[in-house]
Order: structure tokens, then sequence, then C-alpha cells
């Protein structure tokens, strides 16, 4: 797959492509069935499958720049280009949403993005998709701009869990409250972050389970504090893990922390990158008087998310 962030890569490709529009925070089952009609509908027409988002969230340029208009993510830049890819796309467009590109209208998106940048022959895109200055434009406008501009739309049907359409909303709200379960139905597959580790403070090491404390990217989601059932995948191998999101009470820290004790192995992984795939909380995070009882806890940890685990083929992307 090829990943572009400026039109300039894009102007002498004269392939024609179909184009899927849109956000795609989590790449869940509604953005899967969206992309797997993009694959399908290219390929009877011979057309480039390509994704045209934003690399930043366009609540970095709203004025009213708060949690709601400006959600962290559930699949960073890296994570969405590694599953794009898994999921056939060959081109991803990640633009730059400006104040220029917001204020475009929904015709000048059209003309200026869509065919002169991108060459699209097709637009595929829910039936709620806005788009344009001020999310003026809708998908009956836009098949209108495409009789008049020359490309074909497509409207995938919306995918729904229980008679409410799957969003990426609602799965933050389900990792953000430790409902991996839910979160993971929504998506698909399994909660997954994919990070770099750096050192800790050392002292897990000491207690005997030395664990990979992740560096995170800013505006990324995290889970609810607490103790969750994980598998972490390195250097294509997996492992079961126990992570623990959370501020470490025990030890007064007032940072949150993702880091993850790899069951029954010793790796080197400073300055590596890992694949965690979360499973379920199984507990909160708790203030123990002293270092025993933790290690005492981590234990029983350890043993619960073993048996937790131990019929779970990976799902490993
Ligand atoms: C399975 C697991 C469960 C944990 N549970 C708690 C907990 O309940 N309370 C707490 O203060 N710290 C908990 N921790 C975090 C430890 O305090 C942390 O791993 C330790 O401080 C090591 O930090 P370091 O990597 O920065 O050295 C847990 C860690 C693991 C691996
Ligand atoms: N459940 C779904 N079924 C089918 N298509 C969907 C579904 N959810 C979103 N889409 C479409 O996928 C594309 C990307 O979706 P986008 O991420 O912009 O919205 P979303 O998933 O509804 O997220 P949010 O909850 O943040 O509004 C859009 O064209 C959108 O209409």
């Amino acid at each position: 797959m090829r990943v572009i962030e400026d039109y300039h890569q894009v102007l002498n490709d004269l392939n024609p492509k179909g184009v899927a529009l849109g956000n795609f925070d989590g790449i869940h089952r509604g953005h899967q069935s969206l992309l797997k009609i993009l694959k399908k509908e290219c390929a009877k027409r011979n057309l480039l499958p390509s994704v045209y988002t934003f690399q930043n969230h366009p609540g970095t340029i709203l004025k009213s720049c708060n949690r709601s208009v400006y959600p962290y993510k559930i699949t960073p830049i890296n994570l969405k280009e590694k599953i794009m890819d898994k999921l056939g796309v060959d081109l991803l467009f990640l633009d730059k949403f400006t104040q220029d590109l917001m204020h475009l209208s929904p015709s000048e998106f059209a003309k200026k993005i869509l065919v002169d940048q991108l060459k699209a022959k097709l637009i595929v895109v829910g039936e709620d998709f806005r788009f344009g200055y001020q999310a003026s434009g809708d998908v009956s406008l836009l098949n209108r701009l495409g009789e008049i501009l020359g490309f074909h739309v497509i409207i995938a049907p919306p995918v729904l869990e229980k008679d409410v359409k799957i969003s990426s909303s609602l799965i933050r709200n389900s990792i953000e409250k430790g409902d991996i379960e839910t979160a993971n139905r929504l998506l698909g597959r399994p909660f997954m972050m994919l990070n770099q580790v750096e050192k800790g403070f050392g002292r897990g090491k000491k207690m005997g389970f030395p664990t990979a404390n992740l560096v995170l990217e800013p505006y990324q989601l995290i889970p609810a504090e607490g103790v969750y059932a994980t598998q972490v995948q390195v250097d294509n191998k997996v492992y079961m893990g126990a992570t623990s999101v959370g501020k470490n009470p025990t030890f007064n820290a007032n940072e949150v922390t993702i880091e993850t004790y790899i069951i029954d192995s010793n790796l080197m992984l400073y300055e590596k990158s890992i694949e965690l795939y979360f499973y379920t909380k199984i507990r909160n995070q708790i203030s123990y008087d002293n270092i025993d009882a933790l290690k005492k806890q981590i234990i029983e940890d350890v043993h619960s998310i073993k048996h937790y685990l131990q019929n779970k083929s990976p799902m490993i992307l």
C-alpha cells in the first residue's frame, strides 16, 4: 500500500481510482464492510482501491476544541496504515485538514480533491456521510456532483449491532469504560495498540514481573484504568500478557502508564514496537500497603489470565 501525505505525490499519477471517504477511526465492522464493497467494485471497474482521510482530526482546526469535537483515537495513524494495508487498500491519502481545506464548498472539494487530485471514478461512502464547508454536502449532493464531474457514487448500507449503527464513538465509549468485550464485538477484532516500548522505573523487574511500558501517541485512546488479559505480538511471535493501565497507586505515581508483563518469557524490548491485543478487564487498580501484597495479587492475575486466554486462538493482524 502506498501512503501519501501531499497531493503533489499523486499529481502525475493518472491511474483512475475508487475512493472511500471518511475518518475511519477504529476501522470497525461498518468501515470493514464499506472497504469490502470498495475493493469489489474497484476490481469490477479496474480502479485502484483508495482511501481519503485526514492525518489530523478536523477538531484541531475547528474553534471549540474539546474532547467531543476532538476525540481521542482508537487507531492512531501507524495502526490505521497497518490495518488498511491488511484490508487490501492500495493507496491511503492522509491529507492535512487546514483552514483552506475547511473552507472548500462541497463542489470545490469534489472537483479539486476527488477529480483533479485523485482522478476518482468511483466514490464509496456511508449513507450519513457529510462533506464540504460546515458539512453542508450530503450523499444526494455527492451523487449530483458525480453526474456532472464524471464519477459514480456507491452508498454502503449501514452495519448495525442490535439495531444501532456501529460507530467509532460507540467503540470509544466502551473502551473508556473498560468494556473491551463490547468494543471487540463492534470492531470485529480485538482492540489493539501498536507502540514503542520505553524504560520504566525498574520496579517491576525487582518484583519479578518486568513490564514493557508503552510510549503513548498524543491523543491516543487509553482504556479505563485496571488490569487486562492481553496477547502481545513481538517479532512475529505471540505471547500472553498481563497488562496494567493506571497510575500505579501503590507507588503514588501520577501519570497513567500502560505496562505489560509478558507471561513466562524474558524479552529485551526497549525501543522495539509491540502489538497489544486486549480481551477483557479482570479487575480495577488497587493501592496496596506493601509490595508483597501487590506481588501476591499479580501472581493471581497471571493465573487467571492464563486460564482466560488458554482457549483463545490468537487474532493477530
Ligand atoms: C498484572 C499487573 C497488575 C498490576 N496491578 C497493580 C495494582 O493493582 N496496583 C498498583 O499500584 N500497580 C499495579 N501494577 C503496576 C506495578 O505497580 C508496576 O508494574 C510496577 O510499578 C513497575 O513499574 P515500572 O515498569 O515503571 O518499573 C500492576 C502490574 C501488572 C503487570
Ligand atoms: N456502521 C457503518 N456501516 C456502514 N458504513 C459506515 C458505518 N459507520 C461509518 N460508515 C461510513 O464509513 C466512512 C467512514 O466513517 P467515519 O469514521 O467518518 O464515521 P463513523 O464511524 O460514523 O464515526 P463517528 O462515530 O466518529 O461519527 C463514512 O463514509 C461513513 O459514512
